[in-house]
């Protein structure tokens, strides 16, 4: 059972901590603030929120993983600075969780309340990796299966993949879309073509919001209802299918997209927690207690 004041008597300054080793990596690189989003995301999917994606190796080396994932010293640094305070008392699967919705706020994004005290992973999962993270290919039911694997709802996947509107993608996720689909707007296609050539350059970015990459609002949704979603995953939310009503809602009501981004992302942070007696608080987060 997480509760929000967990950490209230046992390290006081936990939560402030946090918030301002985020502030300061998102102010140096506003980037960081997506990478670390995404990277609470992908520990989440993969037996719970347990910080299994931040032991080195293992899950790191899956096929979503592997060159994609960042954000991994900004979280050791955190959780350095946060031993120094309150030794052995704050999880790193709580720092992440806590690091997701401050990067989310620093962008200019709503702010909700955590619960807390999730406790780490004593080990990682590369296979569940690869198993349960959705791929950019995927089809509308694809994710809406891998999200309701993880107790989602449709409504909950359409919202969170809201978080795509900030950070960018590489080439190589999004190229078979930019010269083979026709549900893309063709200016939009063209100019991303200059830097993703039909062959190599697979690792070159792109923003996956085209218009506000560093400003966390409903942008995404404007975005796909205009056919200028970055992946074949994004679009496919509206493509003349059961999700257009959802997207048209939040690109033309930006506080009925905060409302459900925060409840569903509350949602995602209570995956399988650990509490108790299981696993146990890392001293660092990228291995585990010797
Ligand atoms: C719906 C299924 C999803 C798919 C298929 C998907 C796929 C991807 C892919 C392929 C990338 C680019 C990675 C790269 O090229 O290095 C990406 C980036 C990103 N994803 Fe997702 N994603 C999904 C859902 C989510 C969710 C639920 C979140 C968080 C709540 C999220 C947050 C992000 C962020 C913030 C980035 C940019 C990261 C950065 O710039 O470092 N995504 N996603
Ligand atoms: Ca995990
Ligand atoms: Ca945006």
């Amino acid at each position: 059972q997480l509760s929000p004041t967990f950490y209230d008597t046992s390290c006081t300054r936990a939560l402030a901590t946090i918030k301002s080793g985020v502030m300061a990596a998102v102010s140096s690189d506003p980037r960081m603030g997506a990478s670390l989003l995404r990277l609470h995301f992908h520990d989440c999917f993969v037996q719970g929120c347990d910080a299994s994606v931040l032991l080195s190796g293992m899950e790191q080396n899956a096929l979503p993983n592997n060159g994609s994932l960042r954000g991994f010293g900004v979280i050791d640094s955190i959780k350095t600075q946060i031993e120094a305070i309150c030794a052995q008392t704050v999880s790193c699967a709580d720092i992440l969780t806590v690091a997701a919705r401050d990067s989310v706020v620093a962008l200019g994004g709503p702010s909700w309340t955590v619960p807390l005290g999730r406790r780490d992973s004593i080990d990682a999962n590369e296979a569940a990796a690869n198993s349960d993270l959705p791929g950019p290919t995927s089809s509308r039911s694809d994710l809406e299966l891998a999200f309701s694997n993880k107790g989602l709802l449709t409504v909950d996947m359409v919202a969170l993949s809201g978080a795509h509107t900030i950070g960018q993608a590489q080439c190589g996720t999004f190229k078979d879309r930019i010269y083979n689909e026709t549900n893309i707007d063709t200016t939009f296609a063209t100019s991303l073509r200059a830097n993703c050539p039909r062959s190599g350059g697979d690792g070159s970015l792109a923003n996956l919001d085209t218009t506000t990459a560093n400003t966390f609002d409903n942008a995404y949704y404007t975005n796909l209802v205009s056919q200028k979603g970055l992946l074949h995953s994004d679009q496919v939310l509206f493509n003349n299918d059961t999700t257009d009503n959802t997207v048209r809602n939040f690109a033309s009501n930006p506080a009925a997209f905060s409302s459900a981004f925060t409840t569903a992302m509350i949602k995602m942070g209570n995956i399988a927690p650990k509490t108790g007696t299981q696993g146990q608080i890392r001293l660092s987060c990228s291995r585990v207690n010797s």
